[in-house]
């Protein structure tokens, strides 16, 4: 059992901050309700993924970009292996970052997104998904902002041409050539700032408490599940907590469905400089050294398996 604040994203923002303040504190953890993305394109898309995901093994591995580390285009099942893990995670993802028009000074960290032909409507739809995320992503942050103290319109510039991904991921049935101990997504943390995961009704999300047990998390129909990531732990010197989560595989019935979830990784621009901020030290703590947005998310990339 676990509190993980349920929050309406339509309240005034002063009203709902401490409640996801005090859920990202305990756990890293929240359920944000009425972010305002439409139901209807999160239906759309998740149509859209499924249909990709349904298409040949070789069509799909031709959208995956060799020396990319999976930055865009498809990352085959059997790719990325959580640190520390022994075994491959369970799944198949595409992801869609952020196109920069041509010629900003932030374009060498952002490649360009491709797009399958084989599915009709991917690329309007995911474009509209990734604005909807970075909106529901931009009004998160300005309460947390109000909950540490900053001004609430703080975080706009760390994330406007961040290098934000949009992963749609899909974890197949589980068939009886499961490698022993492999599971859906081994435990880890996020490497980004926030991450808002809509897709998780289908079961198996599960986070780590401070008394290590796992506890379930199990948003309502289309409400967002949103955690902390490394970059903001780092940033609030710990005080908003980067929890370890992790998919299990069902049992039953769920064993033989798939899992369709769509996070979306809200990131820093890659010039942004990580300081623990003032307000979250106190005299005589040991917080960590900065470091860019980049070179944090390149030095964790490569101990996943993805650079
Ligand atoms: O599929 C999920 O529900 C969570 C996925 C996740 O934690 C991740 O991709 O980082
Ligand atoms: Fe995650």
């Amino acid at each position: 059992m676990s509190d993980l604040a349920s929050i309406s994203l339509s309240s005034p923002l002063p009203e709902i901050s401490d409640e996801l303040g005090r859920s990202f504190a305990e756990y890293g953890f929240a359920i944000v309700r009425d972010h305002g993305i439409p139901q209807s394109l999160i239906d759309r898309a998740e149509n859209l993924a499924r249909d990709f995901f349904a298409l040949p093994e070789d069509t799909k591995r031709a959208y995956q970009i060799a020396g990319g580390g999976g930055a865009r285009g498809y990352t085959p099942f059997g790719t990325e292996i959580a640190k520390d893990a022994a075994v491959h995670d369970l799944k198949e993802f595409w992801h869609v970052g952020r196109d920069l028009p041509q010629g900003h000074p932030l374009s060498s960290f952002m490649a360009p997104n491709i797009w399958p032909s084989e599915v009709p409507g991917f690329r309007e739809v995911f474009e509209e998904l990734y604005a909807e995320f970075d909106k529901a992503g931009a009004t998160i942050l300005r309460a947390i902002a109000i909950h540490l103290g900053l001004t609430e319109r703080f975080f706009d510039d760390t994330v406007k041409d961040g290098n934000s991904v949009m992963r749609l991921l899909h974890y197949p049935p589980l068939g009886n050539d499961v490698p022993e101990g492999a599971i859906r997504a081994a435990a880890h943390g996020d490497i980004n700032t926030i991450t808002l995961l809509l897709g998780a009704e289908e079961p198996g999300l599960e986070l780590l408490n401070r008394q290590c047990e796992w506890v379930p998390v199990s948003p309502p129909q289309g409400a967002l599940a949103v955690n902390v990531g490394d970059m903001l732990e780092r940033l609030t010197n710990n005080r908003l907590r980067s929890t370890t989560h992790r998919v299990v595989n069902p049992g039953g019935e769920a064993a033989r469905r798939a899992r369709y979830s769509m996070p979306f990784f809200l990131h820093f621009r890659p010039d942004y400089l990580i300081e623990p901020l003032d307000q979250c030290i106190t005299p005589g703590d040991d917080s960590a050294p900065t470091i860019t947005a980049h070179d944090f998310l390149l030095q964790r990339l490569k101990e996943i398996g993805l650079a």
